[in-house]
């Protein structure tokens, strides 16, 4: 008797908390289902009002507390962009992830109008970058953020929503990078260039090379061609390994930004930390040993210890008369070198191995090199003006940046905001990314169907006429789905030099090698582990056999 009234208790608690448990289940199941239909129903109707202001919609998600994590986007990004349910959504919408909102810019004419704002700050995309990637310390990247450090009295401030240090540094890279500084520093880099290449050791014999990793000249040739032009030859005099260490650092901004443990990642910590130490090496040497007195400056200001008036001006402002740590201003500059040298070395190797691989592009560029050539007194080997003109070489480099270069724009707003007739509250962070632009088949598909907007393909950027004119560049009407560079308020400043760093090296490279990729299209296909930040290089190794040109069998 007392077995079967056990067993009967037993029972009668089982099925009490089995069937518990079943209407938990049904109403948790009906609760998402109502608040995904609610949700839903919210998010059709936002873009219904007519009246103007709109309030971005919160896309419609099963989960309340939750949320929605859009998970494809950490192993699939691009589809994400070109082929998912978000793909099709084309104004302002909002994340919901647990107790945080982000809001989400889709459609061209609202990001181009969101990166116009000028009352939206980038300051915690800036701090997190001097911080986890260039290893400032706290108290510096407190002090760049504070809005009561008080900037050089000549300094105008921009109109940014920026602390002052920010807008200062900026306002001061703006100008280093326009007009006559600009075109003295591509033609160092131009000069600097030649000079290697032509001390290759890989074209003095004709039987050329096989590269185990084609990079390897982008960084022991091309960036130091480019470090030199800017820095002055120090820097990597003093540092002969400067070269390799800083490519690795380059190479793995998500390592840093992403905090990953030192212990997982020791070979990438070291290259930081010795670039750092080279760059603070070479600033504290330069300024021990110039003499405003004695040593020579050219016709610009420039010295050959500081390279260039820019770096000897702000090492003297933020060190001298700001007390700021030589460390942490060699983390500064180290910002900078990437910003100038990481993006435009990775979209200039992309492009030359796209060249190199289709033998009848590399003719077409060939001729438009040749038509460019003509030494002058100082071995400058093209017309750079004429040659940045050309319509093909324009091409490739607009056409790799499109299929490449992938931005993540975050901001935070200052004060509320109005993107086109959408309103976005103060203190709010605020994403766009260029992908869906740059991807979108409507835009950039041509008329046949020959070439998938996930191919490289520079016919994009050509314009023919039917009267046998010659071909002409042309983005007119794509501008908004072009966003390599950002638009509107914080524009890269860097963009034209990074256009001839592509021509003139390409110029160079066409000119001098003969090249074979030696490489399958799984090496090729873009590293979407850098997705975000930038050009995505290739995802493996690619070797090249190079070799003089013309003395190929
Ligand atoms: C292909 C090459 C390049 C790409 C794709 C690129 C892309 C960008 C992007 C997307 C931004 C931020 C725009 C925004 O937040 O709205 C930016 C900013 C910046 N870029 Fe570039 N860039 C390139 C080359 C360069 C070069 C060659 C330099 C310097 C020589 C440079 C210096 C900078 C600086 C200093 C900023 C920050 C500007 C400021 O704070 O006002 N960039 N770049």
């Amino acid at each position: 008797m007392a077995t079967m009234s056990y067993f009967r208790s037993f029972m009668g608690n089982h099925f009490y908390i089995h069937s518990k448990l079943s209407y938990g289940l049904i109403a948790m199941i009906v609760a998402s289902l109502a608040h995904y239909s609610i949700t839903s129903a919210l998010f059709k109707s936002a873009d219904r009002n007519k009246n103007g202001r709109k309030t971005p919609p919160v896309i419609p998600h099963f989960l309340p507390f939750l949320g929605s994590i859009p998970w494809q986007y950490f192993w699939s990004p691009i589809k994400l962009f070109t082929s998912s349910y978000y793909a099709t959504l084309t104004h302002p919408f909002r994340i919901r992830l647990f107790s945080k909102e982000f809001y989400i810019i889709q459609g061209q004419e609202h990001v181009v109008a969101h990166l116009a704002q000028t009352s939206t700050s980038n300051t915690i995309f800036n701090a997190s970058f001097l911080r986890q990637a260039c290893a400032m310390s706290e108290h510096a990247v407190q002090r760049f953020g504070s809005e009561d450090e008080e900037t050089p009295k000549y300094f105008e401030r921009k109109y940014l929503a920026a602390a002052p240090l920010y807008s200062w540094s900026s306002s001061v890279i703006h100008r280093y990078l326009a007009g006559r500084t600009a075109f003295q520093l591509s033609r160092r880099f131009e000069i600097n260039l030649a000079t290697r290449i032509g001390a290759h050791q890989a074209l003095s014999s004709p039987e050329g090379v096989v590269l185990e990793d084609f990079m390897d000249f982008f960084v022991y040739d091309v960036t130091s061609a480019l470090l030199d032009a800017m820095c002055g030859k120090s820097l990597v005099e003093r540092d002969p390994g400067f070269p390799r260490a800083f490519g690795i650092f380059c190479d793995n901004l998500p390592t840093f930004m992403k905090r990953t443990p030192r212990f997982l990642a020791p070979q990438e910590y070291k290259a930081r930390e010795e670039v750092i130490e080279a760059v603070m090496d070479w600033q504290t040497w330069a300024s021990e040993n110039f003499d405003a007195k004695t040593t020579a400056l050219d016709e610009d200001g420039d010295d050959p210890l500081w390279g260039s008036k820019f770096f000897r001006e702000r090492y003297t402002t933020f060190v001298h008369d700001m007390g700021f740590d030589p460390r942490d201003i060699a983390s500064m500059e180290l910002g900078f070198l990437f910003g100038a040298s990481a993006n435009v070395t990775a979209n200039t190797y992309c492009c030359a191995i796209e060249v190199f691989k289709d033998k009848v592009l590399l003719e077409e560029v060939r001729k438009e090199v040749q038509s460019c050539k003509g030494e002058d007194q100082n071995g400058l080997r093209f017309d750079t003006s004429r040659l940045v003109q050309q319509p093909l070489l324009q091409a490739v480099f607009a056409e790799s940046l499109r299929l490449r270069c992938h931005n993540m724009f975050i901001r935070k707003t200052t004060e509320a905001i109005n993107i086109l007739d959408w309103v976005i509250p103060k203190d709010q962070f605020v994403i766009a990314w260029s992908t869906p632009g740059q991807m979108n088949p409507k835009v950039w598909a041509d008329a046949n169907g020959m070439h998938p907007v996930d191919t490289f393909w520079p016919g994009r950027f050509m314009k023919y006429s039917s009267n046998n004119a010659p071909a002409e560049f042309s983005m007119a009407g794509k501008e908004s789905s072009w966003l390599p560079f950002g638009s509107g308020a914080n524009l890269c400043p860097g963009r034209q030099f990074a256009k001839i760093h592509c021509i003139v090296t390409l110029a160079m490279m066409v000119d001098s090698f003969d090249c074979d990729i030696l490489a399958g299209p799984r090496h090729l296909k873009p590293d979407l582990g850098k997705f975000g930040m930038g050009v995505l290089g290739p995802s493996g190794k690619v070797g090249a056999r190079i070799q003089r040109q013309g003395t190929k069998a």
